[in-house]
């Protein structure tokens, strides 16, 4: 790359800069041209269905200013907006936008497109950088400012034609003013005012683009102060902005801009628009969310609002794009859902009223969107990711110890896999790991004075090792306590529990309760968990399961599976050397 070739942009003469000490505490007011911008650059341009959808969606979500097409451009554009007019489609509170180059032929069709809207911007645009100037126009300053004031003059003329009908407002555009000189967009832009006649009742909207993005987003900044300190009449203009993205920064340059004294902003959903887009009405709108500012556009759903645009544009909105993204909620990292995690707990243990959870600046619910896939998990997440899904989606409440030892075993799967591990996926593992891990389980029991205090306590009870049954007595001061002498005496194993915990799984009828032993066999500790709707078989049941997967009780049933596997085989071989009943 020839880097010689470009040149930086110059700085702005703006010593005393007050942008930087100011922050964005109100709304904007907010223009989509999602219909128009939007539009143009799509692959394939929306037709009517697509154009009444999008229009909908926005005046559902609280848009009152909203750029409908370019009238003269097409009959696609110049069809949907009578159709608008002609079928009462505009709201109340809503006014149409259209846009036109500054030629009279085309501000004769956008006026004939119009007709009869209660409201309507005529949005009329020029380009007044010194390489459009140049290339583009082949005018100097006086003949660029001609083009832009002898169009409104006629947009004046057209206006007051229809006003009993249309109540017309202006808009006009120096496009490319990003990179045009700051004088000269004063200039035209008086001279824009001269001819329209605003007043702070009935201001003119002067819409400052960054057509192209062409330096970074403190530039524009300072850009924008220096049209708001220094443009005559202040008072009797809207300063909008209108910037694009080709530099990646264009939501911060529609922030910085706020900062620095604009009143509105022009952008879309999602930031479609030419080349890398227009500037995201979403991320910069819900940014103001974050900071306890009300946007006063409505994102409850923000799903709905995905789909219609991936609909109506035919183009995916990035799992990665801010807010929107399917991805954007979701942690797989093991540290991030450790964090989020433990953030959803201590938000429990509060009022709610104030959002504070690692890695989530904003309540996905706020939004419409759900917890469930706020932890998603595969072979980068830890024990607190899978602890999350199975507490999210099932209710289990996983002590520590249980967490670090059951992690182990999904991470094995995941890495096996190598792709995700679904909820689903982790409760059968967790299933077949300890709720039923085969060998060994609990059939039924009997205690004798069971709860009776400074009593103790006797179990009778019979497992089973999957081929016979096996009894088992014992003695303690609980039901816990005898049954774990009676598998001492019974396997001649020393057991012991370590760490016990249990916590109802459902509420109501029925309810059932979870229990989670850490016991300790022969000097090696291992969990086990229990799930029944009465309390202590739930408990016996984890033991049960603990000593289980420690091989206890095995033996019998694994020497008897060997002989009926050597009978098969020897059946098989045409020997049959032994019989097993
Ligand atoms: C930054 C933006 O997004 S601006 C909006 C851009 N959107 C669009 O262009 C989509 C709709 N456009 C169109 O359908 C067509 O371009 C039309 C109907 C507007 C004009 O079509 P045409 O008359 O065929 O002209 P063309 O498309 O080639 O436009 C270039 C001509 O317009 C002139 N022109 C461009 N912008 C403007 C303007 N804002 N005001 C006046 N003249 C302009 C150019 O100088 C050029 O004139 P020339 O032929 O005398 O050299
Ligand atoms: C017409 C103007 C506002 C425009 O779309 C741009 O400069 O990007």
């Amino acid at each position: 790359m020839q880097y010689d070739r470009y040149r930086p942009f110059p700085a702005i003469p703006l010593p005393d800069r007050r942008w930087p000490n100011r922050t964005i505490d109100r709304a904007p007011l907010w223009c989509s041209v999602d219909l128009r911008d939007g539009n143009q650059a799509l692959v394939e341009p929306m037709g009517p269905d697509r154009k009444r959808a999008m229009f909908d969606l926005l005046v559902r979500m609280g848009f009152t200013e909203i750029e409908v097409g370019f009238p003269s451009a097409s009959q696609p554009d110049f069809d949907f907006v009578r159709e608008l007019v002609e079928q009462h489609r505009i709201p109340d509170h809503v006014t149409i936008q259209v846009l036109t180059q500054a030629r009279a032929d085309l501000i004769d069709r956008t006026f004939e497109a119009i007709d009869g809207a209660p409201r309507a911007i005529v949005h009329v645009y020029n380009a007044t950088s010194p390489l459009f100037r140049r290339v583009v126009f082949d005018v100097d300053r006086d003949g660029c400012t001609a083009i832009a004031t002898s169009a409104v003059s006629h947009i004046k003329q057209r206006a007051a034609e229809i006003a009993h009908r249309t109540r017309v407002r202006l808009e006009y555009s120096p496009e490319t003013f990003s990179a045009t000189e700051l004088d000269f967009t004063k200039t035209i832009c008086e001279a824009v005012m001269d001819v329209w006649a605003p007043t702070p009742d009935a201001p003119v909207i002067l819409n400052l683009p960054a057509t192209v993005e062409v330096a970074s987003p403190n530039v524009y900044a300072d850009q924008i102060e220096w049209i708001g300190r220094n443009l005559r009449n202040r008072d009797c203009a809207i300063l909008s902005l209108h910037p694009h993205n080709d530099r990646g920064t264009g939501v911060a340059a529609a922030e910085l801009g706020l900062m620095a004294g604009a009143d509105r902003i022009e952008g879309t959903l999602f930031g479609n628009g030419e080349r890398t887009g227009n500037v995201d009405i979403v991320t910069l709108a819900l940014n103001m969310a974050t900071q306890g500012v009300d946007p006063k556009l409505d994102f409850s759903n923000i799903p709905e609002i995905v789909r219609t645009v991936e609909e109506c544009n035919r183009l995916p909105v990035h799992v990665r794009h801010p807010y929107g993204g399917e991805l954007v909620f979701t942690a797989f990292s093991g540290s991030h859902q450790d964090a989020i995690k433990k953030g959803f707990a201590a938000l429990a243990q509060t009022d709610g009223s104030r959002w504070e959870v690692p890695y989530l600046p904003i309540d996905p619910k706020d939004i419409g969107r759900t917890y469930d896939a706020v932890v998603r998990v595969n072979s980068q997440s830890g024990k607190g990711g899978v602890a999350y899904v199975l507490h999210a989606d099932y209710g289990f409440d996983l002590p520590r110890g249980l967490q670090v030892e059951f992690s182990r075993v999904i991470q094995a799967r995941a890495e096996e896999s190598g792709g995700e591990i679904t909820p689903a996926q982790i409760r059968e593992a967790f299933d077949e790991t300890y709720v039923q891990p085969g060998g060994l389980r609990l059939v039924h029991y009997v205690t004798t004075n069971d709860g009776v205090a400074g009593t103790p306590c006797t179990i009778d009870a019979t497992l089973t090792d999957g081929v016979r049954p096996i009894t088992i007595y014992g003695d303690g001061t609980g039901p816990i306590d005898a049954f774990v002498d009676g598998l001492t005496r019974t396997f001649g194993i020393d057991v012991h529990v370590r760490d016990y915990h249990e916590h109802a799984l459902r509420a109501g009828e029925d309810a059932s309760a979870v229990s989670y032993v850490e016991v300790v066999v022969d000097g090696s500790p291992v969990w086990g968990v229990g799930n029944d709707p009465n309390i202590v078989t739930s408990s016996l049941a984890a033991i049960v399961s603990a000593v289980g997967r420690m091989g206890v009780g095995a033996g019998e049933a694994a020497l008897r599976q060997a002989q009926r596997d050597r009978v098969r085989d020897g059946a098989r071989d045409g020997v049959r050397d032994e019989v097993v009943a």
